[in-house]
C-alpha cells in the first residue's frame, strides 16, 4: 500500500474547502473514534466533527458569532449539516482549520464487485482501516485500470462504531 504514503509528504492536507494541519510530532494525521469525540460535549471541552474532521472549539464557544449555544447543542457530534444550512463563509470555515485536531476513525471497504471477475486485484483488500476521504481519493487516483473498470468501483465508508454493531 504504498501509495498511501502521498498525502503524508505535505504539512498541510487539503480535503475539498477543509484543511487540517498534520498536529502530532510525529508528523500523521491523528484519528479519533466517534466514541471518543462524544465524550467531548461540555463547555470545558468541547469537540466537533465537520466533514470527517474533528476540530477542539472549547475556547472558541464564547467567540462564535452564532452563539455558544448552538455550538454546546452540537458539541461531540456532527455539526456537518448544522454547519453547512448556515452557509458560513469562506473566513467561517479559515477558522475552522486552527481548531481542528485530526480526522475520524473510519472503515472502508472497497468494493470491486463488477470486475471482481476479470483484471480487479483491489477485491483481496476489502478491509482497510482508518482511511480518509483524502485517502480515499488518493488511492482512486491510483488506479491503474482503465475509465470504464475505475468507475465500477464503489467506496463503502463507515464510522467504526456503525460498522461493529
Ligand atoms: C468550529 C466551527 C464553526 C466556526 C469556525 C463558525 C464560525 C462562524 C462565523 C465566523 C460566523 C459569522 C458569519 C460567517 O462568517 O459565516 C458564524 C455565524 C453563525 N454560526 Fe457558526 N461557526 C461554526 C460552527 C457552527 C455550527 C455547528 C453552527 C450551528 C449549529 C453554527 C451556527 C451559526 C449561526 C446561526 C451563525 C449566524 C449568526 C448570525 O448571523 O447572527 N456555527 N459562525
Amino acid at each position: 500500500m504504498g501509495r498511501s504514503g502521498k498525502t503524508n509528504d505535505s504539512k498541510t492536507r487539503e480535503d475539498g474547502n477543509h484543511t487540517c494541519e498534520e498536529t502530532p510530532e510525529d508528523g500523521g494525521v491523528k484519528y479519533y473514534t466517534l466514541e471518543e469525540v462524544q465524550t467531548h460535549n461540555m463547555s470545558k471541552d468541547a469537540w466537533l466533527i465537520i466533514h470527517e474532521k474533528v476540530y477542539d472549539i472549547t475556547s472558541f464557544l464564547e467567540e462564535h458569532p452564532g452563539g455558544e449555544e448552538v455550538l454546546l447543542e452540537q458539541a461531540g457530534g456532527d455539526g456537518t449539516e448544522s454547519f453547512e444550512d448556515v452557509g458560513h463563509s469562506t473566513d467561517a470555515r479559515e477558522m475552522l482549520q486552527q481548531y481542528c485536531i485530526g480526522e475520524l476513525h473510519m472503515l472502508v471497504d472497497l468494493l470491486a464487485d463488477s470486475c471482481r471477475s476479470s483484471c480487479c486485484h483491489w477485491h483481496h483488500v476489502p478491509l482497510l482501516h482508518a482511511r480518509t476521504p483524502a485517502f480515499l481519493s488518493t488511492i482512486h487516483q491510483g488506479l491503474d485500470y482503465p475509465n470504464h473498470h475505475s468507475t465500477a468501483i464503489a467506496f463503502r465508508v463507515w464510522r467504526v462504531e456503525e460498522h461493529s454493531k
